[in-house]
């Protein structure tokens, strides 16, 4: 383990002395160890790259990530039954505490999770821990002292990329296809403002990928960006909301300067401002939607929602009900938003919206 962070600080101080196309390689050689270095080890001490052992429950999960003393405990408590322990001194939390966010009928697990520092992705205090976690999730809430440096983010940014956490991104829109012969064929769709072919041609021969098919279809593509679709396998793209907790000690002008920032979300766990607020976003970022079903007569369940991802059909509904639901499908009533008019009678294909009312006619 010693070895492969030695030979990854090795070539980081390369990097920062290297020219163009060498650095492109120095980039692919690093992501390459740094995938390394998450591989499972047997033996103590070792590290590994398991996480907590905290089943996944709910429609969703929500990873509290973020340093020592930030609030997430504070955070947990507030928004969900469950108590975490809080206190003023760090690594109070040690382990992956979940809750239970109810949302209109959904469930969202939360985990509360040990604080990271510098390092985590190397292995320091529970780092690899808690971002194997954070990597099972599917928003991660990047919570911040907003009376701390600006610094601290960037930090824990490049933590989670060192590990192959992109967060806020999709995928890059590159075809990379390997072959048994021919050689390497690379195309671009439009001019490249950051790639040309040499940078990709040395990457791939030094990954041994002689026979491939690559084309670039982004022309804002980066090295880093294809180095990502070669190790696809190893990266995981999870949206990230940026929350700043502690706002009751910092000044008005500086609040509205973080609350401006994309994909962020400003809070005072002590005050209770802006919790609520945060609650919300959560169900925002996860991009999914409630919908509720009635019985013919009867009044609507709002107890319990169907969870559905954004821009579902009523097919889509039918589906998570049950898988043969759509063969005896006749047509559905809906009530809300998606609705012309209320209720309206529509077919398999209609766009539900958060919080409708279906009612599925069966033959
Ligand atoms: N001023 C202020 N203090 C807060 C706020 N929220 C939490 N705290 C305090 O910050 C300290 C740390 O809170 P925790 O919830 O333990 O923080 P944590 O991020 O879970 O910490 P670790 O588990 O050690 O990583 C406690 O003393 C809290 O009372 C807030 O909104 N404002
Ligand atoms: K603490
Ligand atoms: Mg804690």
């Amino acid at each position: 383990m010693v070895n492969i962070t030695e030979k990854i600080k090795e070539i980081e101080d390369e990097m920062k002395r290297t020219q163009k196309y060498h650095l492109g390689l120095l980039k692919g050689k690093l992501a390459r160890l740094r995938a390394q270095l998450l591989e499972p080890v047997g033996g103590a001490g070792s590290g590994g790259g398991a996480g907590f052992d905290v089943s996944k429950s709910g429609d969703a999960r929500v990873a509290l990530v973020g340093f020592p003393s930030v609030g997430k405990s504070t955070f947990l408590s507030k928004i969900t039954k469950t108590k975490s322990e809080a206190a003023a001194y760090s690594f109070t939390t040690l382990t992956a505490i979940p809750g239970v966010l109810e949302y209109g009928g959904a469930e969202i697990q939360i985990l509360d999770l040990p604080g990271i520092i510098e390092g985590a992705s190397e292995g320091k205090g529970r780092g690899r821990q808690v971002i194997s976690a954070a990597k099972t999730s599917d928003l991660i809430l990047m919570v911040l002292d907003a009376t701390k440096k600006a610094e601290q983010r960037a930090l824990l940014e490049a933590e989670l990329d060192a590990v192959g956490i992109r967060l806020n991104k999709e995928p890059p829109n590159i075809y990379l296809k390997a072959k048994k012969a021919g050689g390497m064929k690379i195309t671009f769709q439009t001019p490249p403002k950051y790639l040309d072919e040499k940078m990709i041609y040395n990457v791939l021969r030094d990954y041994k990928m002689l026979n491939c098919e690559v084309l670039v279809r982004d022309e804002y593509a980066t090295i880093d960006d294809f180095i990502d679709v070669i190790m696809k396998d190893h990266r995981k793209y999870i949206r990230c909301l940026y929350v700043y907790n502690k706002i009751d000690s910092v000044s008005l002008e500086f609040l509205d300067q973080l609350a401006r920032e994309p994909y962020t979300a400003v809070m005072s766990c002590e005050l209770d401002l802006g919790v609520q607020g945060v609650v919300d976003r959560i169900w925002k970022e996860l991009r999914l939607m409630r919908l509720y079903t009635k019985r013919k007569g009867e009044e609507p369940d709002f107890s319990e929602a169907l969870i559905v991802r954004r821009d579902s059909t009523i097919e889509d509904a039918c589906d998570q009900i049950h898988r043969t639901l759509k063969d005896t499908f006749k047509y559905a009533m809906v009530w809300g938003a998606s609705a012309r008019h209320v209720p309206q009678r529509v077919g398999l294909g209609h766009a539900v919206a958060d919080e409708d009312v279906i009612s599925i006619v069966a033959k």
